[in-house]
């Protein structure tokens, strides 16, 4: 269950409480109060938003995956200097008429934003700004920890987007950057510390006035994901 704490300060996070100890998707052990922190994820179709939610997550490579409608929800608990932290992963949909409905939703009370392009394409990389600047008309304020990450490194041959490019932008930004691939298997441990970056930023940094999405919100989202499914046309 899933209790909002109300805030006597000016802070607003929210604790899961588990009467029993629970074993979460990646066998990671929730304990008594778990703090729960919402990262989107977001860039143009095919960068592999979903491949590598689903790689830090799931711990493998999701073969065959398809175009995200909407929203995708994964969540992975880390044990970070003795407190649990809960990360809720939105793996959102890339492609415009899937996200039409839903955009409001993502950037409602998150608190970091990882924006993903794909090395070997060129265009992938120059929405990048155009994703901080939706980012930024949705109010997501200028202390949400924010990183940029080009996927699918393994494709060596193919690559459009030089490390220098993508750094030269990041740094404008002043946004870490990664660079790795969901697919390598070597890649595994780089994907997590991607999540961990972040989740050692959030640990440190209590989310100002955020509320977090209830348990009941993410239900009801769900239920919106599955009538657009089965009222979508192609
Ligand atoms: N070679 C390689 N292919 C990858 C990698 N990550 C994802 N892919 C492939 O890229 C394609 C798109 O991956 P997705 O994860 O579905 O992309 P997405 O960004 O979630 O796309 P949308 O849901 O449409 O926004 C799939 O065919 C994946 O198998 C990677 O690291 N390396
Ligand atoms: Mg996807």
């Amino acid at each position: 269950m899933a209790i909002e704490k109300k805030p006597e300060d000016e802070f607003d996070t929210v604790f899961s409480q588990n009467d029993s100890l629970e074993l979460s998707s990646h066998h990671d052990y929730v304990t008594a109060q778990t703090r729960i922190f919402k990262i989107i994820v977001i860039g143009d179709s095919n960068v592999g938003k979903t491949c590598l939610t689903y790689r830090f997550c799931g711990g493998t490579f999701l073969k065959n995956p398809e175009a995200t409608i909407g929203v995708d929800f994964r969540e992975r608990t880390l044990e970070l200097d003795g407190e649990s932290i809960k990360l809720q992963i939105w793996d959102t949909a890339g492609q415009e008429r899937f996200r039409k409905s839903m955009v409001e939703h993502y950037y409602r009370s998150v608190h970091a934003v990882i924006f993903v392009y794909d090395v070997t394409s060129l265009s992938s990389f120059e929405s990048i700004p155009e994703w901080i600047e939706e980012c930024r008309r949705h109010c997501v304020g200028p202390l949400v920890p924010r990183i940029m990450v080009g996927n699918k490194c393994d494709l060596r041959d193919r690559r459009e987007v030089p490390t220098t490019a993508a750094q030269c932008l990041a740094d404008s930004y002043n946004f870490p950057l990664f660079e790795t691939s969901a697919k390598e298997p070597a890649e595994k441990e780089h994907v997590d510390a991607i999540f961990l970056t972040l989740a050692y930023r959030l640990k440190s940094h209590k989310p100002l006035r955020l509320k977090q999405p209830s348990e009941s919100n993410i239900r009801q989202l769900w239920n919106q994901r599955e009538q657009e499914a089965a009222t979508c046309q192609c």
